[in-house]
């Protein structure tokens, strides 16, 4: 379809009724591309809304995002995108050094009944201090992280088709975690270097008493009247990472009941800026299982920055080698915690979901 100069009126609550997709009035949804194999909008009233096949390929995704330069007031054209199922609607704020969303309206946006539904929102920016770009984002809750480990694969992805790069690209990133340099691979892949692990405990930030130089491995803390033991590190953003309970032999992650426990977590005092928290089960020395609650966002399919400080927890417990393969909800990741440059490497996709238009 062609996007950019396609604009249809708001829909109303009358027409929402009609469809399989809706769009609340405070966000009404403008125009959308989706790509689906087998999705069709029933009933639908714009003829100009449609669903046809998934996997979006660069040429469609260039010859489609050029709708992104238009600029009207009140209304945000955007990308979904997503790594293994943690979703952010991309925003490119090429221009600005100022959000074009507040942390309001990403509440909004953000919202999976009454918004387009993502995890966050992403802003690709002017680079600062020699960088290529900036990448800033909002947590569904509103609240802004430092990072983002599978944002930063989308956001490579992203800059690549605004760009019209087509193919392998390396950029220089800067974000609240400092220098990010994401790489697109001849696969499609993304590698990313996502810099040194923060293992000092006041800087990740937590309370708990360091217990191995300055930092907290295998520590046992109290959660809901349970002892769990805890190494903490930072990916820029605040990770607290369990292999289990005291006494426990190997946690089935499955088992847990995520939307009790997660919480607890993330507002537990022990964590001033609250915290992001990576349950995990080991398979072997390279094969790890975990799920995630993340900080403002819940329970997500994947997490990035998780998987990176699950690895470096891992190694610092010595529970695993230095590569691992680290199994999502959403699907797997690589990560290597690399010895000579003490640097954490990231490699998994990232996918185009649609492109839509909303009113602010
Ligand atoms: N899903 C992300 C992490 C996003 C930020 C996190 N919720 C926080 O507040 O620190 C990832 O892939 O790393």
């Amino acid at each position: 379809m062609s996007t950019a100069a396609i604009f249809s009126p708001p829909f109303t609550s009358s027409n929402l009724r009609s469809l399989s997709i809706t769009s609340p009035s405070s966000f009404p949804l403008i125009n959308s591309s989706f790509k689906s194999s087998s999705l069709t909008l029933q009933s639908n009233p714009n003829p100009r809304l449609s669903l046809s096949a998934m996997n979006v390929t660069s040429q469609e995704i260039q010859s489609q995002i050029s709708f992104l330069d238009r600029r009207e007031t009140g209304v945000l054209h955007f990308v979904k995108y997503h790594g293994l199922g943690n979703d952010f609607i991309m925003v490119n704020n090429l221009d600005s050094m100022e959000p074009k969303v507040t942390p309001e309206q990403a509440v909004k946006l953000c919202d999976r009944n009454f918004g387009i539904g993502a995890d966050g929102v992403i802003f690709a920016m002017p680079g600062w201090n020699g960088t290529d770009y900036t990448m800033r984002i909002f947590n569904s809750d509103g609240s802004e992280p430092e990072m983002c480990g599978n944002g930063v694969r989308c956001f490579a992805k992203f800059i690549s088709d605004l760009n019209n790069l087509n193919g392998r690209q390396s950029f220089t990133v800067h974000t609240g975690a400092g220098l990010i340099i994401p790489e697109i691979q001849h696969d499609g892949k993304v590698k990313v270097d996502m810099g040194e692990p923060v293992l000092k405990a006041s800087d990740i930030p937590t309370k708990i008493p360091p217990n191995k130089d300055q930092s907290v491995v295998k520590s046992k803390i109290e959660v809901d009247g349970l002892h769990w033991n805890v190494t903490c590190v930072s990916m820029g953003n605040p990770h607290c990472v369990t292999f289990g309970r005291d006494g426990d032999q190997n946690l089935i992650v499955d088992e847990l009941n995520l939307a009790d426990i997660g919480p607890k977590f993330e507002h537990h005092e022990l964590f001033p800026a609250r915290t992001n928290t990576e349950f995990v089960q080991v398979f072997s020395r390279t094969h790890l299982k975990m799920r995630v609650w993340e900080r403002g966002a819940g329970a997500t399919l994947a997490c990035g920055t998780g998987a990176c400080a699950v690895v470096v927890a891992a190694i610092l417990e010595g529970r695993s080698e230095r590569n691992c393969t680290v199994d999502l909800p959403g699907g797997p990741l690589e990560i290597e915690w690399r010895e000579d440059d003490n640097h954490v490497y990231m490699t998994g996709p990232a996918e185009v979901v649609f492109y839509g238009s909303v009113q602010l």
